[in-house]
């Protein structure tokens, strides 16, 4: 597609590092019609770009009053084809909820149209939160994987897509045939991937082993190897639920750990993801370091079927690489902005049984969902931040006008107070405990625009 060099000009604000946010109210950053940041200033006047070399005819994107440009968020977890269920898991706990709500939502997506209709939603819906890239799980069916990489690539999301493998301890009408059927069916959609964009410019395939008690050794083990023999990155849960972890310990009775069952398969690498992690020991922690295997973070769903807090804040003191993930449906929610929030305040709640140093921040929280999920899935130095020669995924937030109680309520800023007098760091934190995609104006991917609501001016 082709795209104009475009000058966004308004406040910039991104995370340097886990607890340094970068606030620039002044800026200025210039993209290229590859979609690449080629130039930042923090003074937007000196900063204009000369008037040569295509610059004159740039396209301008302003941010609105109390706005600003932020980096797109990083969703390193989320069942696409679970969204229907989205808020609707009663009072169930993982082993049940799987098969109560999960694999009869999931198995109905035999049926392409069906399939079509769920998955350009969830593609539309998180792209209007804010998420410009997303690690999804899809179901065990080859045509709607194909499919859901084909929507994300249409609509212009950065995804990674996964056909789920699962071959045991799954109901007879969902299920892999065999370890052959499993593979043969992962290959089908790598091919399907690679044939829609060769370099995975935009979509990846991701192997998908679903989580160890529904893979046999062998199904484990044959995509350790096709994940070896490809480089392709893979993703799965781990330590979720005491009942999963006891189902794990019976299941690979001569495995030291849950770690060690993915470890003996190949499957414990530095581009694999690892969800939830709530209930990980020390030695599992440190055989993850040591391989450099990423941790996604999912606490809307850890608090929703109560499988419990991990434990964040040790994780990234002991060097582990942390995203957060929406986990939609055993998280309720596919925006990252209550992400945020509710990784904040599951801390609070570690912290209230270990500790304040537990806590954390909301800089430290938004940088989970960029820079660390930027490092989850391995796109580190190409997406979340705003540096010369990185990508730009970004959205724009508007937190609407100044109001006072006498004023009439600004609906189109939703639910965001701004009266003034804040600083640009309580402005942030308004955003993120207060916001909502109402505030989030536009997005884009790459540069392109994939997302914008009425009024933005683009
Ligand atoms: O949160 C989860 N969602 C799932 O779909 C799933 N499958 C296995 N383990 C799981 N955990
Ligand atoms: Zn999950």
């Amino acid at each position: 597609m082709a795209l104009h060099k475009t000058l966004y000009i308004g406040p910039f604000i991104h995370c340097k590092t886990l607890d340094d946010l970068d606030i620039c109210p002044n800026g200025l950053i210039g993209v290229d019609e590859d979609g690449k940041i080629s130039h930042v200033s923090r003074d937007a006047k000196e900063g204009l770009l000369p008037a040569q070399g295509g610059w004159e005819h740039a396209k301008i994107v302003r941010t609105e009053q109390h706005g600003f440009f932020f980096p797109g968020f990083i969703d390193t977890h989320i069942h696409a084809s679970q969204y229907p269920n989205a808020g609707v898991f009663g009072n169930s706990t993982l082993l049940d909820w799987l098969n109560t709500y999960t694999f009869p939502l999931e198995s109905s997506f035999k049926d392409l149209e069906r399939a079509s209709r769920i998955y350009n939603r969830v593609v539309a819906r998180t792209l209007s939160h804010g998420t410009t890239t997303a690690a999804y799980y899809a179901t065990v069916h080859v045509p709607a994987t194909n499919l859901l990489a084909d929507i994300c690539q249409s609509r212009g999301q950065r995804a990674f897509v996964g056909r789920v493998c699962m071959d045991r301890l799954s109901p007879d009408y969902y299920q892999d045939e065999s370890t052959e059927s499993a593979v043969r069916d992962t290959q089908a959609c790598i091919d399907h991937i690679k044939h829609i964009d060769p370099e995975f410019n935009l979509i990846t395939p991701i192997i998908t082993p679903r989580f160890a008690p529904s893979c046999t050794d062998e199904t484990l083990a044959a995509l350790g190897k096709l994940h070896h023999a490809t480089g392709l990155p893979c993703q799965t849960h781990i330590s979720e639920n005491l009942q999963e972890i006891s189902l794990v310990k019976s299941l690979f009775p001569t495995s030291d750990s849950y770690a060690h069952v993915y470890d003996t398969a190949g499957l414990l690498t530095p581009k694999t993801i690892l969800a939830h992690a709530v209930h990980l020991t020390p030695a599992e922690r440190h055989l993850i370091k040591t391989r450099d295997a990423k941790i996604s973070h999912c606490p809307a769903s850890n608090t929703a079927i109560t499988s419990g807090r991990a434990r964040v804040r040790t994780m990234l003191d002991e060097g582990l690489t942390v995203g957060l993930g929406t986990d939609v449906s055993g998280g309720y929610t596919s925006s990252m902005l209550t992400e945020i929030r509710e990784a904040i305040f599951v801390s609070r709640h570690v912290a209230m049984h270990e500790g304040d140093e537990a806590k954390l921040s909301v800089e430290e929280a938004l940088y989970l969902a960029t820079r660390g999920g930027a490092k989850v899935v391995g796109l580190e130095g190409r997406i979340g931040g705003f540096e010369v020669g990185m990508e730009w995924d970004a959205q724009m937030v508007r937190l609407g006008a100044v109001g006072g109680a006498e004023e009439r309520l600004d609906e189109r800023a939703g639910l965001v107070e701004v009266f003034g007098e804040e600083t640009w760091e309580e402005k942030v934190a308004k955003w993120v405990y207060t916001g909502d995609d109402r505030n989030t104006v536009a997005v884009w991917v790459k540069g392109r625009l994939v997302h914008s609501r009425e009024g933005f001016k683009g």
